[in-house]
Parts: C-alpha cells; structure tokens; sequence
C-alpha cells in the first residue's frame, strides 16, 4: 500500500520560538491519522506546512504522490483543509456559498447540484441549506466548513480540531462523516486535544510533545505497550511533598504494583502502574492505611492515551494545557519524582 501523507523530518521556528523540531510520520491510503498533544506542542503547524501554508525550515512533505514544496500547486488539488478556525461569508446561504466554492474549485457545472446535494446529505445539513449563514450555530458552520472542504473530493483530507467546542449531535455528525469518507478511501489527517476522539476515530496516532512525535502506534497498541491498570490516588487534597515520597517508597516495594510517579501538578497525587488483578485497589489501600496514611481518594482505570502521553513525559495531557495556559513550562520528564521498579 502506498502512503498518501509522508511528513520527513519537519522543522519550523518562528524567530526563536521552535514550534516544529523533528517531525515524521507516514499515512497509507485510506487510513484515518491522529495528531495528539497539548496545546503548543506543533499539531497546527504541522499541518500548514503539509498544506502549503507555511514554508518550513527543513524536512520533506508529500501529498498522494506530490512533493509539497516543489509542487504546491498539485499538492493544493489533492488534498482538503479544514482548519481550526472557520471564516465563513455571514451574508451567503449554505447552499450560495457551496455553490461559490465549486466554483473556485472549477467543478464542472454538471456536477454540481449532485455533489452540493450530497455533501448536504453527509453532513445532515438539508434542513439549514437556504438559511443566512450568519443564522447557524457554530455546530452547523463547522459541519457546512466540511462540507466545503470536501467539496472538490480530494483524496487527503487534513482537519485541525475538527470537533472542538462542538455540540454532542454535531460532533457525532463530523464523526460518522468522516467514518464515510474513509469507508470512501479517504485518507484523513487530524489533530484534537480530546483523547476519546483520537481513540474513536484513528487507526494510528502520533503522540506530539515540544514539536516532536514521542509515540506513534494504533492506539490499542500505545495502551498495551504501556501495561498494566491505573490507579491514580491523593493521600490529601494538597499533599506536602516528604508525605508524597514516602507512601511513594511504601508503594513501590509492593509486588502488585509496577511504577509510582508523583505528580506535582496535581498536588503531589500518585499515579501508579500496578498488575491487572481484581483485588489490587484494595491491596494498595489497606498498605497505605496500614502505614498510617490517609487516603484521600483513590481511582483505578484501564491505561488511557493519556497514559501513554504521562510514561513518556511524565505529566498529563491535561497538566500540559494548564501549564501552556498559564504560559509556564510543564516540569519535563527528568524532574518529576518517579519510581519504577526494574523489570524483572
Ligand atoms: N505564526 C507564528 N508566529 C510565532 N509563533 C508561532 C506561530 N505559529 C505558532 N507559533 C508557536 O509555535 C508553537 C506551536 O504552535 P502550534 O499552533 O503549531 O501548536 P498546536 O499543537 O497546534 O497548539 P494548539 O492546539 O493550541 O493549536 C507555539 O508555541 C506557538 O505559539
């Protein structure tokens, strides 16, 4: 099988700030590809520079065959983006303004109505085709911006967040539509910060973190490479850091349990990786009470893409974005407090 997308050691700075590093990834035909990561981490430009919007530093880019840099054009005619943002004309119906976008796209005018009348179909938008896009909610804009998007049919389709803010119905409705169009053949590539999304939809996912890819798997694989169940536990709302690392010490001496990290960000709550047996929540409780710890509350779950994200850099996916937020660095990996046992 050929690859449709191929992203070859892609780098972007904007003055001093690196927003892209050292990026690859490859997509064969028909598969739907996920760009997982906190905000910052490069998603978006990433995929500006695969659709010709931004010239990178370095690296090669490749779109069902063309060469993105020496053949924009091309590139431009095989694929379809969406982007984050949707900057439709409030004054157009949905219809006037799928009808001026296949004109831009010179389809040939016998097409037309059909291809206008299927993307409404796809996209459950009949009901709102001759109402004042300034009328629609931002559900149905994003879902009339898919629409076209997908008007010209390209074979890479390229979305970044394509479901962010969106309503539960229109998000089911991007969903299945892109569900259709990969049954179709087409290959879609997405970004999104929601980990149940990428885990519903993606074939494979690229882990990113500081405009580098740290993971890049089916998503059931990225789960069962990182082992074992979750138990995320808080001895008090805010644990002071010594009473951290000793229930860490306690904890890590259990033959149940694989790994403890303290996590700071969450006021100094433990994330263990223990054995998936049934008994193992209450074997760690009743060791932490023994000790005479408090438990505050405690959690156990399958491993999550989240977890994934947190073995490698040693925070969350959600402690990234906070941090990102308050434009304070994220602790890297090395200064999280974190004990693994060694294999055995
Ligand atoms: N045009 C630009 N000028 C300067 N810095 C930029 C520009 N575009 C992006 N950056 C910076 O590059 C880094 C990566 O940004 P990018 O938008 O690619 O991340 P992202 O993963 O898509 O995040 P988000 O989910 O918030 O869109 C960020 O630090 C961002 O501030």
């Amino acid at each position: 099988m050929t690859d449709a997308v191929r992203v070859e050691r892609l780098r972007k700075t904007f003055g001093t700030a690196r927003a892209v590093d050292d990026i690859s990834f490859a997509v064969p035909e028909g598969e739907i590809f996920g760009l997982l990561g906190p905000n910052g981490a490069g998603k978006t430009t990433t995929l500006k520079c695969l659709c010709t919007l931004t010239k990178p530093d370095r690296g090669q880019l490749y779109i069902a065959g063309a060469n993105v840099l020496r053949s924009p054009r091309l590139a431009r005619q095989r694929l379809g983006y969406i982007a984050q943002d949707i900057a439709l004309d409030k004054m157009l119906t949905g219809r006037e303004l799928l009808h001026l976008q296949a004109s831009l796209y010179h389809l040939p005018s016998a097409q037309i109505n059909d291809r206008i009348h299927q993307m409404l179909n796809l996209l459950d938008l009949n009901d709102y085709a001759d109402r004042l896009i300034g009328e629609y909610s931002g559900g149905l804009k994003k879902r009339l911006d898919l629409a076209a998007g997908f008007l010209h049919q390209p074979q890479v389709l390229v979305l970044d967040e394509p479901t962010v803010g969106l309503d539960i119905e229109s998000r089911q409705v991007v969903w299945d539509f892109l569900r259709s169009l990969k049954a179709q053949g087409t290959t879609i590539v997405l970004t999104s910060h929601y980990l149940e999304e990428v885990d519903a939809l993606a074939d494979r996912v690229a882990i990113i973190d500081r405009g580098c890819v740290i993971a890049c798997d089916a998503p059931a694989q990225l789960k069962q490479q990182v082992g074992g169940d979750r138990i995320t536990l808080k001895l008090e709302e805010f644990t002071p850091v010594s009473v951290a690392i000793a229930a860490q010490e306690l904890l890590t001496a259990l033959p149940v349990v694989q790994s403890v990290i303290i996590n700071q960000i969450q006021g100094n709550s433990l994330n263990l990786v223990v054995q998936p047996q049934n008994n193992v929540a209450t074997i760690v409780q009743q060791a932490l009470e023994t000790a005479g710890f408090n438990v505050f509350s405690l959690a156990r779950s399958r491993p999550s893409l989240d977890d994934v994200y947190l073995a490698a850099t040693g925070k969350t996916l959600m402690d990234a974005e906070l941090a990102a937020a308050e434009g304070r660095k994220a602790l890297p990996a090395g200064k999280q407090r974190r004990s693994r046992k060694a294999a055995a």
